[in-house]
């Protein structure tokens, strides 16, 4: 039993702490501009606009100052939001002005929720050999996707309906073709393992928000209490005897059979089964949630379509299967009409209102007598670049086919990324830019094709009865997704 004044103690250092916290999270003094009032309630008031509102926190920011940079507080410390005309400078950075690798560590708190040692180690994997094997990749990938939609897709017995709601299916679809690849087939297909691997997806980003409103010398204790309940306590017990075989399998074969096998054999990562394990996790948490929004919120779009547009659709994967022998790097490259919705589906909704976190190597000035200091974190505001004018026409119209109708204008051959999603120039920060942009791109574009592609030959999709259109989006945090309750139908084609 605790005593009373023992209780008492703790219950004051631990306001005390959280009264320090808040003090630092809101001493902005600087000469930029700040949403909210100043002071603790001001900054309560603005942390909680942010969290629940960050659309339109931005939209006021942008309103009251014109595009210049201003600043917002949060729950996880102050963020200077940088207009369209930081983005080159974001790009063209070779990690001298700003820090990514620590922006990242930070955002995701990953000393307590993850700590992957050496992140770059992975990122190269992700750029080298997995990029190198991805044709290998893409049989198992479509058997994967066969098999899980045949798992998923079935009919109601009240309705005789698949009537889904696609944002949770597809969350553990995802997982499970993703993993196919990542650990093989025989753990991507093991309950188990899916269901600790999605909880621990799902509460990283939780946590890792607990984490940050929490005073520094209390993490410990909460990232203990969060190990053991729904962190990475059960997805590493799972993940070790697979890591352990195939560290044994990779001294002796000479082929990457899983993405497991090619985090072993990079030359500049850290063998042990821990660490290859920790990166696993890593792989999960990033691949995951952000393969199935985009996928969601592209099958809702994909479904307003008129029909003969959709059977164009069709008429180019089936064109290309059959011109480039199946289902091949080749083939998927040429699903055109697919890849531009893709890319205008990261173009209007995207998966977050900011993105490009970095942290400030150096004073930033901005020629006006104020200046972003070093070590401050900085974030690109998506809206004035994806609904830039002068580079869209009609920014504000959802068009599926726009980048395809611009590509075939420009007569870009397959060859040519430019207005492509996995294209990261500047102009769609779905996968942020420069050297740092998501370096799991190529594989997420073949995979997403892979399962439209799949889905668009076998299905017919439609909405249900009464509802009219794509779902609204939901806003929490910097995140947006779409809403989970929504539901589309799949009707098998014959
Ligand atoms: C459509 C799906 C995806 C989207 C929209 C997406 C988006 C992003 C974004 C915005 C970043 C941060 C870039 C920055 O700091 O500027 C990122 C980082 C990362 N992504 Fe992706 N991603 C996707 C899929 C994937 C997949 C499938 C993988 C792995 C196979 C992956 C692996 C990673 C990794 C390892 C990082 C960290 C990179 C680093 O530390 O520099 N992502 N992703």
């Amino acid at each position: 039993m605790i005593s009373l004044p023992a209780l008492t103690i703790a219950i004051a250092a631990f306001l005390a702490a959280l009264y320090y916290r808040l003090y630092q999270a809101t001493s902005y003094s600087g000469g930029l501009p700040c949403i909210g009032e100043p002071g603790i309630l001001g900054f309560l008031n603005a942390a909680v606009r942010c969290r629940a509102d960050m659309k339109g926190v931005l939209e006021e920011g942008r309103m009251r100052w014109g595009g210049r940079p201003f600043v917002v507080r949060t729950f996880s410390g102050i963020l200077f939001v940088l207009g369209s005309e930081f983005v080159e400078t974001i790009k063209s950075d070779s990690d001298k002005t700003f820090d990514q690798t620590n922006a990242f560590t930070q955002v995701l708190l990953q000393k307590y929720t993850l700590d992957v040692t050496d992140r770059t180690a992975l990122v190269n994997v992700l750029r080298t050999s997995v990029n190198r094997s991805m044709e290998s990749y893409i049989g198992p990938l479509l058997e994967e996707t066969q098999l899980s939609i045949n798992d998923a897709f079935k009919p109601k017995p009240e309705t005789g309906l698949i009537d889904i709601p696609i944002v949770h299916v597809l969350d553990a679809l995802i997982a499970r073709v993703t993993n196919r690849v990542i650990v093989g087939e025989q753990l991507c297909r093991s309950p188990e393992y899916l269901q600790v691997m999605s909880r621990f997806i799902r509460n990283m980003r939780k946590h890792a928000g607990y984490l940050r409103i929490t005073p520094p010398a209390l993490r410990p204790i909460l990232s203990y209490i969060f190990f053991f309940t729904g962190g990475r306590r059960e997805p590493l017990k799972g993940l070790r005897p697979y890591v352990k075989a195939c560290i044994e399998e990779s001294e002796i074969a000479n082929e990457d059979k899983s993405m497991v096998h090619a985090l072993i054999r990079n030359p500049a990562s850290v063998k042990t089964v821990e660490e290859i394990s920790k990166r696993v996790l890593f792989l999960n948490f990033a691949s995951t949630h952000t393969s199935s929004v985009m996928l969601s919120r592209t099958l809702f779009e994909i479904a307003t379509l008129p029909r003969t547009e959709i059977d164009e659709i069709r008429a180019e994967v089936m064109q290309a299967l059959k011109e480039e022998g199946g289902w091949t790097k080749k083939a998927l490259s040429r699903f055109g009409r697919i890849d531009s919705a893709l890319t205008e589906v990261g173009r209007v909704f995207g998966l977050a209102h900011v993105g490009s976190h970095r942290i400030t190597l150096q004073d930033l000035n901005l020629g006006d007598g104020t200046c972003i200091p070093r070590g401050a974190t900085v974030v690109i505001d998506h809206q004035p670049v994806h609904f830039d004018e002068e580079y869209y026409e009609d920014p504000d119209k959802c068009d599926l086919l726009r980048f395809y109708k611009l590509r075939q204008k420009e007569a870009r051959p397959a060859t040519d990324p430019k207005h492509t999603f996995v294209s990261a120039d500047g102009h769609a920060l779905v996968f942020g830019t420069g050297r740092h942009a998501c370096p799991g791109r190529f594989f997420a574009s073949y995979l997403l094709k892979i399962i439209i592609g799949h889905i668009l030959l076998n299905y017919d999709l439609s909405y249900p009865s009464g509802v009219k259109g794509s779902p609204k989006t939901i806003q929490f945090n910097r995140a947006i997704f779409p809403d989970p309750r929504a539901t589309l139908i799949f009707t098998k084609r014959h």
